[in-house]
């Protein structure tokens, strides 16, 4: 599917970035334009392939391009003071070439987080394509600022989006890597997934034969209700020479019947194995299975049993499937996205965090009450005032 991508912020700008390397390296096309917007003139430099001009710099006038210090309350204001900045890049977008927008944005920091849920609302207000977000949680040791902005945050974001796609940072960390060269790897891993399911319904602009092509409504459809999103992804090498050589002799009967077993156990691997975002399985609304790899490694059996398996696992009737066929990678992998997630202990641990937060400011807005009606000893009419 074509996508107008804009990353907000700093880990927003990064992921964007590497989307852009990832869509040219396998020719995927799912990239239309590429935007960053962040209140931190460094961190818009520091990109590489997120072209000059689609690069805005809002808040200037307050916080002169020093970024906003991961205070969100400041990034969603400077985004509504410079809305027509971003507006103007959006402008250069040609809407009716793509299928969706998509807002990249790191929930912990301030600018990212402050704005990316106005700029949704403010895109979902003027055109009639889904503004879908990908929001990247924070790691549960970055510090209280951090979780305490990604719970407020994730809250209005979900709200805003047509869907929000979501990636733990905390559960893809590795012990001993450095925090840059962490993130390096990490936003890999997050654009392999998340690009190869926007690819996937991009089929069209090669000449691949494939029995069952996902497109991009598929995606869409899945996508359809809202909520929450996760992504699963497996893989295995294979060893594409052995396929063809089936093919031409004609005997694949016995290929036939390692892929379909093959791409059963990758569905499986996916589902159960590391998601973008941990949840119960059980509690998706909706599903997508699709079979990446070389067209002579990919039948339909194995993505249909693939499909049942997580109609099964999920309890959803609405689980769709097909194939994505890719002739460059030497890998055979399925991409399940599962939609509508509801049980999900990440969430609910930012859901008592905000709710936390909410009482403690009640507590000390009351306490300030009291505190000032007994000294003015008017406590009664002092209510109304707040
Ligand atoms: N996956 C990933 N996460 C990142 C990256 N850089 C920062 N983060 C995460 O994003 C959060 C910080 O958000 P940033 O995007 O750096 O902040 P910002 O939106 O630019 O806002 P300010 O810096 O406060 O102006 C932290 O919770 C980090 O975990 C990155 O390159 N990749």
């Amino acid at each position: 599917m074509k996508l107008a991508l804009i990353g907000f912020g700093q880990a927003g700008g990064k992921v964007v970035d590497e989307f852009l390397a990832f869509d040219s390296r396998i020719d995927g096309g799912f990239v239309e334009s590429a935007i960053a917007v962040n209140s931190a003139t460094a961190d818009l430099q520091g990109l590489e392939h997120v072209p000059q001009q689609d690069r805005v710099l809002i808040g200037q006038a307050r916080v002169k391009g020093h970024g906003v210090g991961a205070d969100n309350e400041l990034g969603a204001h400077v985004t509504e003071e410079d809305i027509d900045e971003i507006q103007g890049a959006i402008d250069r977008v040609p809407v009716h070439e793509i299928d969706a927008f998509l807002i990249v944005a790191g929930m912990g920091g301030g600018t990212g987080s402050g704005g990316a849920p106005v700029l949704a609302k403010h895109l979902k207000r003027i055109y009639t394509e889904p503004v879908y977000g990908l929001g990247v949680l924070p790691g549960t040791d970055e510090g209280g600022i951090y979780t305490l902005n990604a719970a407020r945050s994730f809250q209005t974001f979900v709200r805003e989006v047509d869907n929000l796609l979501v990636f733990d940072n905390d559960v893809w960390r590795s012990t001993g890597e450095s925090v840059e060269g962490g993130y390096d790897r990490i936003n890999r891993e997050i654009v392999e997934r998340f690009g190869l399911l926007f690819a996937a319904g991009e089929v069209g602009h090669g000449d691949h034969v494939a029995e069952s092509v996902v497109d991009s409504s598929e995606i869409i459809n899945t996508l359809s209700g809202g909520g929450i999103s996760t992504v699963g992804y497996a893989s295995e090498t294979v060893d594409s020479s052995s396929g063809l050589l089936s093919s031409f002799t004609g005997d694949d009967s016995f290929d036939e019947g390692e892929a379909t077993n093959r791409m059963t156990s990758l569905v499986r691997k996916a589902t159960l194995g590391r998601l973008t975002l941990p949840c119960d399985v059980s509690s998706a609304e909706r599903g997508l299975v699709v079979a990446t790899g070389p067209p002579e490694h990919l039948n339909r059996k194995g993505v249909e049993r693939g499909r049942q398996w997580l109609e099964d696992e999920t309890g959803s009737m609405e689980i769709r499937g097909g194939d994505y066929p890719t002739t460059d990678r030497e890998e055979v992998g399925a991409i399940v996205l599962l939609s509508g997630v509801t049980d999900v202990p990440r969430i609910q641990q930012l859901q008592e965090v905000a709710i936390e937060a909410q009482d403690r400011t009640e507590t000390v807005r009351a306490n300030a009450q009291d505190e000032f009606a007994t000294l003015m000893d008017t406590g009664g009419e002092l209510d109304a005032l707040f």
